[in-house]
This record gives structure tokens, sequence and C-alpha cells, in this order.
């Protein structure tokens, strides 16, 4: 655990398809930057290895592992920062449970998940994997704002290569169900504090006074919101669209982001499983909270929890015959939308939805029309007023549609992104106030029992920095360019503030326009229909949606993404695409060894990375290799040499020997480094000669099960073997 200079460039240890990925680009990445006297190193920050960190008291000393999201996370507030960052796990709790489990099952003495924790002893370790729970990497490394975009040329390749798209009809039964009053959006307050000052939150009761949080302290000028969502609104909000869904004969579907907003949002799922099997709830709740049901973890959890008890199983069936059918995740398999919380997350699901003209999977194995609860109505309209745009005008036209890039608000745990802390489940009926130091009462709510209340806020730094960077972007492109912010919604308002000031400073006020997410989803979705290209502006939950959702429309996939955070203290952050860990490729990887992740999302922030180390640290080679990875990924797209969805196509693999030829091949052939070019010349010519007998043993294994050694911790040499395995590509690689 001795501590060594960091690496030029950092490339994440994380999980799942990237992970694979990883074991076969990453040397490939290393050797061609040793060439330029760039050291390529990794830190941690998978599930597995944050729950190794966490526990050192737990494992044998060799066991023992650094805390690299700790050291990552001071590095990324300093100048020298250069991460290229793979999405990894964010895990929900059925997710960590599985994680112990496994290591455990590998000598790792790690605690169990104290699900209910009762003595201190539990209630320290459910502290410590409360840390590690949800999204907790991201907003640790994200110390700058968002600037997310498809590379000119992936865009291009989109265009000419147009993927295939479901269509839309008028008479589509699918539609957003949103709550109309008592959810967040409705009951926000906001305002931006004059002075640095400190807080707490209390709840005051007929008992007494309860201090929900202490201690927190924002800087001048900050905008601090306070909201809740009432439960009982909720409720019925859930019992009533049920019903409909119902009626309307279609499937019943909820997209939440359990993981990102770990506090809020299981409780939420919680509310749905409970309406979707009320009368079993209302019957047989005292059995099933004895045998340590919890419906926030889901349907799956609580089947296995009631496995033994055969009346509470008969009942949940013919509670289930009698609802709507179910979007499912995996209908070959029965599992349901409610059954693991982190299985159907928004950002991912609607697009997706939507790009396959509204239709989700039923029981039945068939498509169908559906609903989409999504409780809350602050970004709902984007999806409502999506599904209406394509049912009035028929599917988008890939071939021909312009762009939407994104420039997002995340910097500093910016907005509801950063609201765990100060998110709580109300346990009894009183007022929730936000108080500063001087007494102030800043935000005040009347509240029942089983309210989520919960306070955002956003710094003036990184906001003043995101429309700084707002007014760069509209500049370098010209692009029509939409700050989505409504208006009427108090948090908005307050960034409103902010940003009309600044942009009539810089003289740039007539460049901008200000919508509404509603009305911004339409004037985007109409410019781009047009061919013409637009840059989304927003808050850091919309920067998380619309980089899916205007990708997964365009592009197909949102892992082809450019995806830079400019560091506030000058560093840089290189996200490699903008989805996340897909589970399923891991699967067919296990299964049948092929794997389908396309790791252009890396190659993209590869180039990036170098060529920010280039002006960094004033290094020439770095930019000729920055240079040559921009080529070699062109190179990519040009001769279709992603990889293909099925077993017995080219895959990641095969993608990664095309990558190092081409890449070679673009260093050998450029004249700015003769050094490089020397060096890189006959290493092209070995991966040429000796294409076909590279391919074949790349692609030998195809069709069988292939052994990683683990699901969240591989085993490092058999997944080595499994995703090197060309004798002849290693060889020349080295
Ligand atoms: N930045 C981050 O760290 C992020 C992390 N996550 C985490 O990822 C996990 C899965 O999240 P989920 O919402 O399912 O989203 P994913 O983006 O992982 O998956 C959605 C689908 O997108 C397609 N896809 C995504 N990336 C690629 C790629 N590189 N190549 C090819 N296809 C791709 C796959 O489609 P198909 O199966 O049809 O091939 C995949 O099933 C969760 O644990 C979540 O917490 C999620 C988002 C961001
Ligand atoms: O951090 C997470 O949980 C998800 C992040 C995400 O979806 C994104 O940045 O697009
Ligand atoms: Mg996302």
């Amino acid at each position: 655990m001795a501590n060594t200079p960091n690496p030029d460039i950092i490339y994440t240890k994380v999980d799942e398809a990237p992970e694979l990925a990883s074991a076969s680009l990453l040397p490939i990445i290393q050797r061609f930057a040793k060439a330029a006297g760039v050291s390529v190193g990794t830190k941690d920050i998978s599930l597995a290895g944050r729950i190794l960190a966490t526990f050192p008291d737990h494992l044998k000393e060799d066991q023992r592992i650094a805390d690299d999201l700790a050291e990552l996370g001071k590095l990324v507030k300093t100048p020298d920062a250069n991460v290229i960052k793979l999405p990894n796990i964010s895990a929900s709790v059925p997710q960590l449970v599985e994680a112990v489990r496994e290591l455990q099952s590998k000598g790792f003495a790690v605690p169990d998940y104290p699900e209910t924790p009762d003595t201190d002893a539990e209630k320290e370790i459910r502290a410590r994997y409360d840390t590690i729970k949800g999204s907790a990497v991201n907003p640790v490394l994200r110390e700058g704002n968002s600037d997310r975009r498809a590379a000119a040329a992936v865009k291009k390749f989109a265009q000419n290569n147009p993927h295939r798209m479901g269509d839309w009809s008028a008479d589509s039964k699918t539609r957003v169900a949103a709550m109309s009053g008592n959810d967040f959006f409705s009951n926000e307050v906001s305002a931006t504090l004059p002075n640095e000052t400190d807080a707490k939150i209390i709840l005051e009761t007929a008992n007494g006074e309860t201090v929900l949080k202490d201690g927190l302290s924002y800087p001048a000028g900050t905008v601090v919101d306070a909201t809740f969502m009432s439960a009982a609104a909720l409720d019925a909000f859930l019992t009533d669209e049920i019903e409909k869904t119902k009626a309307e004969g279609v499937l019943y579907s909820l997209h939440m982001k359990a993981t990102m907003m770990k506090v809020s949002d299981p409780i939420i799922f919680g509310h749905a499983v409970k309406t979707f099997l009320a009368p079993v709830f209302e019957k047989y709740w005292t059995e099933m909270d004895a045998l340590g049901v919890n419906p926030n973890q889901g349907l799956g959890a609580l089947m296995d929890k009631v496995e033994g008890n055969a009346e509470i199983k008969a009942a949940i069936e013919a509670c289930m015959a009698e609802r709507p059918p179910m979007y499912m995740v995996d209908s070959d398999k029965g599992i349901t939308n409610l059954h693991v919380p982190s299985d159907v997350i928004i950002d991912a699901s609607m697009p997706a939805l939507i790009r396959a003209g509204g239709k989700g999977w039923g029981p039945d194995g068939k498509e169908a029309d559906a609903v989409c609860v999504i409780p809350d109505n602050s970004y709902a309209p984007v999806y409502d007023e999506a599904i209406n745009f394509f049912k009035a005008n028929g599917k988008l036209d890939p071939a021909t549609a312009g762009t939407v890039q994104n420039l997002g608000l995340m910097a500093q745990k910016a907005e509801e992104y950063g609201s765990h802390p100060t998110t709580f489940e109300i346990p009894e009926a009183g007022t929730v106030k936000m108080i500063l130091d001087d007494g102030t009462v800043l935000h005040s709510h009347d509240v029942q029992a089983g309210d989520i209340w919960r306070s955002a806020s956003a710094r003036k730094a990184p906001i003043e920095d995101w429309v700084n960077l707002a007014i760069e972007r509209q500049k370098a492109t010209g692009f029509r360019a939409i700050f989505w912010l409504d208006a009427s919604r108090a948090h908005d308002a307050e960034l409103i503030k902010y940003v009309t000031p600044i942009l009539e400073a810089k003289g740039v006020a007539d460049k901008f326009e200000i919508m509404a997410p509603r009305e911004a989803t339409r004037a985007s979705l109409e410019t781009i229909t047009k061919g013409e290209n637009t840059i989304a502006i927003t808050g850091n939950v919309l920067r998380d949606y619309l980089t899916d959702l205007f990708p997964i429309l365009e592009l197909a996939t949102s892992a082809k993404m450019l995806s830079i955070v400019k560091l506030m203290q000058g560093g840089g952050l290189f996200e490699t695409g903008a989805g996340g860990s897909a589970p399923k490729h891991v699967q067919q990887l296990h299964g049948e060894n092929h794997l389908r992740w396309d790791s252009l999302g890396e190659f993209c922030a590869l180039g990036e990375s170098f060529k920010f180390l280039a002006d960094a640290k004033g290094n020439a080679k770095a930019r000729v290799l920055g240079d040559a990875v921009e080529a070699a990924t062109q190179s990519i797209l040009d001769d279709n040499r992603s990889p293909g969805r099925k077993v017995g196509l080219p895959d990641n693999r095969d993608s990664h020997y095309w990558f190092a030829r081409y890449w070679a091949e673009a260093l050998a052939a450029q004249t700015d480094d003769t050094d490089l070019a020397t060096e890189f010349a006959p290493l092209a010519k070995a991966l040429a000669k000796d294409e076909a007998k590279i391919i074949e043993e790349l692609d030998a294994g195809q069709g069988t099960p292939a052994d990683t050694g683990g699901y969240y911790l591989n085993h490092a040499d058999k997944l080595a073997s499994v995703m090197r395995p060309s004798a002849t590509l290693n060889a020349i690689i080295g």
C-alpha cells in the first residue's frame, strides 16, 4: 500500500463488460503509450474493490487493498489529473449482497450486509456499506461539468449506416404517467444564499424536535432547494395507474434511478412494489415483516424471503393474475420490472423503449405498448413530449437527423444527484425546517409520516463555470443553444438569475434560448428532424437522461459518446461513453464466449486523454499518439470493425486487434515524429502479416462457455486467458 507516484494517465478498473474489455485493451494501450514515455496505470473503483478497501480490518494482511477511490478523489482536485473513467456499477442492495457473497466464497472475510442492523457493531458495518451503495464513485470524481457529444466521425457513421428503429404509430397506447401534484416538482422551494453559512435540518413534531442533519456548510451564492414527495399522494397515484393500465390493456412499467438516487428512489420503488401487491401486503404484512421482507429491495428479494410460505406465494400469484401484465426485464426467466431496483434504470430504459417505437417486452415474451410510470413530474415531461412527438411525426430518421449535444451542470455534486445526505423518509408527521446558523428558517414544509423530504444544492463556482462552458461550445459550433430551465420551477428560477446576467455581460444573450424541459424537448426534436444541431445546456439529471436519450435515438447507443469532464482545478476526466456496464454482455461472454461490448467510447476518451496530456505536460509524442488514436477510431468505423451482437461474429477482442493495427499504421504513416514512425512500422507490418492467424486464434473459443473466475471479482489469469486468447497477438504486443 506504499505511495507510489501517480502514472501519467489513470485507467480505472471497473466491473462487468467494460472490465472484461479492459483485460484485452489495456495491455495494448500501455504498450503504445510507453513509446511516448507515457505511463498508464490503474486505480480500482470496482464494486468488489470498494468493498475490500472499506473493510481492511476484516481481511488478512495480504488481502488488503488501498482505497483507490479516496486517492482519486484527491487527485481530481489537482491540475495533474488525467483519468480515463469507465462505467462502474452503482450498486443496489441486491447487487451489493451478491458481491459480498462472492467475495466471502473466495476467502475474503468481509462482513454480511446487515439489512436490519440492531447492535452498534452492525450499525457501524451498515454505515460503512452505505458509503459503497448506489452511485458512490461518479459524484466523487466529477469535480467538473460535463461535455457530452458524439464525435463528428461517429455521427457521420451513424448517418451513413442508420440503425433500425421501431415504428411509431399515431394510435400507440404508450404514454408517460406522472403525479399531478404533491411531488418533488410541485413542492419545491429554492433560495440563493447571499453569504457563506452553516445550516441544519430539523423535524418538529408533537413530541419534540429531531435533528435530521447538522453541520451542513454552504459557500456564498449556493442555490439551496428543499422539497418533498407525499407518500399518500404517491400511493394514490400508483394505485390509480395500476387500474388505468389494466383498463387500457397495456404493460405496466416503472422507470426510476434507484442507483444514483440511492436514498429517495429505492423508497419510491418500494411504494410501487407495495401498491402492485397491495392485497398481499394488507393481509400478510405481519408475516412478511417477520420474514425480513423489505419492499424497497424488489419483488425478487421478496420472493426469496417468502419461499417457504405456500400461502403467501399463492396470494402473490393470485394478485399478479389480477394485475395488468408487467413490462419484463427477462420474460424467459420471469424477471419483472419490479424484481430488482437496479434492473430498470430510467436513463437507459426510457430511450430503449422509445427507440423500439414505444414497445416493451411483456410476460408472454411479446412486444407491447406500455404505460411508463415516472412518479415525479420534474423531468417526466421530457419523455412524455418525446413520445407525443413521435406519435405525431413518426420515428426519427437517423440517416438525416442532426444531433443534440449536452453541457451539463455536474460539478461538486450539483442538484438532485448530490442530495443523498440530505434526503429523509419522514418518521412522524411534523414540520421539516432548514435553519441557517443565524437562525433564519430558509425552508419549511409540513410533512406526514412516510413522506420523502430532500434538499439539493448547486454551488456558485460550478454554475458560473457551466454557463461559461456553454458560451464556449456555442461559439465553437454556432449551434442553436438552449438552456433547459423552467422559469416557473423554484430551482430553475434561481439558476436563471445566474445565467441571464452572464450571457448579457458577455454580449451573447441573443445566441441562447431558455425553455422548460417540455418545450426544449419539442424544440430539440424539431431541430434535429430538420437535420440541424443543438446544444442542450442542462442541470445534472437532464445531463444524465439526455445523454442516453438522444444518442440512443441518433446512434443506436450511448456507448459511442465522447464524455469530457473539464475538472475545475485544471485536470481532465475522460469518461467512456455515456452508458453503464452492460450486465447482459457478461452473461453472454460467460455463456458463449462472445463479448459484444463496443469499446468505441474508450477509443474516444483515450484520444482526448493523450491530447490533454500533450498540452498539460508539453509532450509532443503524446499528441502524435492521440492523433493516431483518432485516425484508428475513424478506420474502425469506416471499415465496420465494431463488435457484432451475436456469437460467431467478430467481437470486442477482434475490434481491439483492429484498433491496435490501425493505431500502429497511423503512427507508422505520420511524419511529425520519426522515432514513433520507426518504432511502429514493424509492429504494423507484423499485425497485418498475421491477420488471419490472429483472427482465427481470437475467435476459436466462441460458442462455448468462458470462465473468468468470477462475476464481481474476476481471476486475473483466467480473465486474461479468455480475453487475450491469441498468442500471436500477445507476442506482437509484448
Ligand atoms: N457512468 C457510469 O458509471 C454508469 C454506470 N451505470 C451502471 O451500469 C449498470 C447497468 O446499467 P443499465 O442502465 O442497464 O445501462 P447499460 O448502459 O449498462 O446497458 C443498457 C444497454 O445499452 C447497451 N450498451 C451499453 N453500453 C454498451 C457498449 N459499450 N457496447 C454495446 N452496447 C452497450 C447494451 O444493449 P444490448 O444489451 O442490447 O447490447 C446494454 O444492455 C448499473 O449497475 C448502473 O449502475 C449506468 C450508467 C452509467
Ligand atoms: O453514477 C451513476 O449511477 C450513473 C451515472 C450515469 O448514468 C451517467 O453519468 O450517465
Ligand atoms: Mg446515464
